[in-house]
């Protein structure tokens, strides 16, 4: 049966830790889907392991309608969200409406995640939850805050840092989020966001104590270039593919294929 967002409340209830998957493409979201993952999402992270950029800015909206729009028809099963790339989102509620929208009307996306906490996203997640749209929030590291973090760390480090994290995920909750994704921060503070809210924690590099997991696909895959120290890869695909593409470039060097 099709995951509905409904189920995530029931999922949290029962103590089911659920399972994400990022997606960029058909094939990628197929292998998710068939895989079985609760949700997929069509991570802006693809910037970096589907375009080669060196971060997730350069992403423009029209990009992820068009890698959504290819994800959407490998997806059968899992509910399907989309994140909202950088600054299609913040300069005005209005914009978020018609980005969120276009992801929703022209991908199919069921859900949709943006970054950043309180206060101002809040006001945007609960205009976005007033028009029918499912949200996820996302905070501790939002890597579209690169530049101003001045890297990819750990946050929420300093008591001052957790609780500031602890408080733009109520903030974001409240504001009527069915998710919020915990990235790169430490498990005590993962696990007491987890215990004080009650929409579902998806954690990623913020330790076993969340709700869900989230790793990016290509990194799971062994497929990416590089990856963060909290990946973990199940496979060597990367490897792999270079082997049987050199084998096929040998052997029709040597005329051994066809
Ligand atoms: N392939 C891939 N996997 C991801 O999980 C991922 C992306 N790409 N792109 C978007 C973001 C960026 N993420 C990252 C990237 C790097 C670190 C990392 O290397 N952290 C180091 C410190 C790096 C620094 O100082 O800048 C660490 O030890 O915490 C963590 C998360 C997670 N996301
Ligand atoms: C890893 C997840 C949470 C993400 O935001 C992405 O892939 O862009
Ligand atoms: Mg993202």
């Amino acid at each position: 049966m099709a995951v509905r967002v409904n189920q995530f409340a029931a999922w949290k209830q029962q103590g089911q830790t659920v399972a994400v998957l990022t997606a960029w493409d058909y094939m990628s979201g197929q292998m998710a889907d068939q895989a079985g993952a609760d949700m997929v999402l069509v991570g802006d992270s693809l910037a970096m392991v589907a375009l080669g950029y060196d971060n997730t800015l350069p992403l423009t909206l029209d990009e992820m309608v068009h890698h959504a729009k290819a994800v959407r028809r490998g997806v059968k099963n899992a509910l399907l969200a989309v994140d909202l790339p950088f600054l299609s989102f913040q300069i005005a509620e209005a914009e978020a409406m018609q980005a969120a929208g276009r992801l929703l009307k022209e991908a199919g996306a069921q859900a949709i995640k943006l970054e950043g906490g309180y206060p101002r996203m809040a006001a945007t997640i609960q205009r976005l939850v007033e028009a029918g749209i499912p949200v996820v929030g996302h905070v501790g590291l939002t890597p579209q805050s690169v530049n101003q973090v001045g890297g990819f760390q750990k946050q929420g480090k300093s008591p001052e840092a957790a609780d500031r994290i602890l408080q733009e995920a109520i903030a974001i909750e409240k504001a009527g989020a069915f998710a919020i994704v915990l990235e790169h921060i430490p498990a005590k503070l993962a696990r007491t966001i987890t215990e004080t809210l009650n929409i579902t924690t998806i954690g990623i590099g913020a330790g076993q104590f969340c709700d869900a997991q989230v790793l990016v696909t290509a990194d799971v895959l062994g497929l990416s270039d590089w990856q963060p120290p909290f990946a973990k890869r199940y496979a060597n695909l990367r490897d792999q593919g270079i082997q049987a593409a050199r084998a096929f470039c040998d052997e029709v060097r040597s005329r051994q294929f066809p």
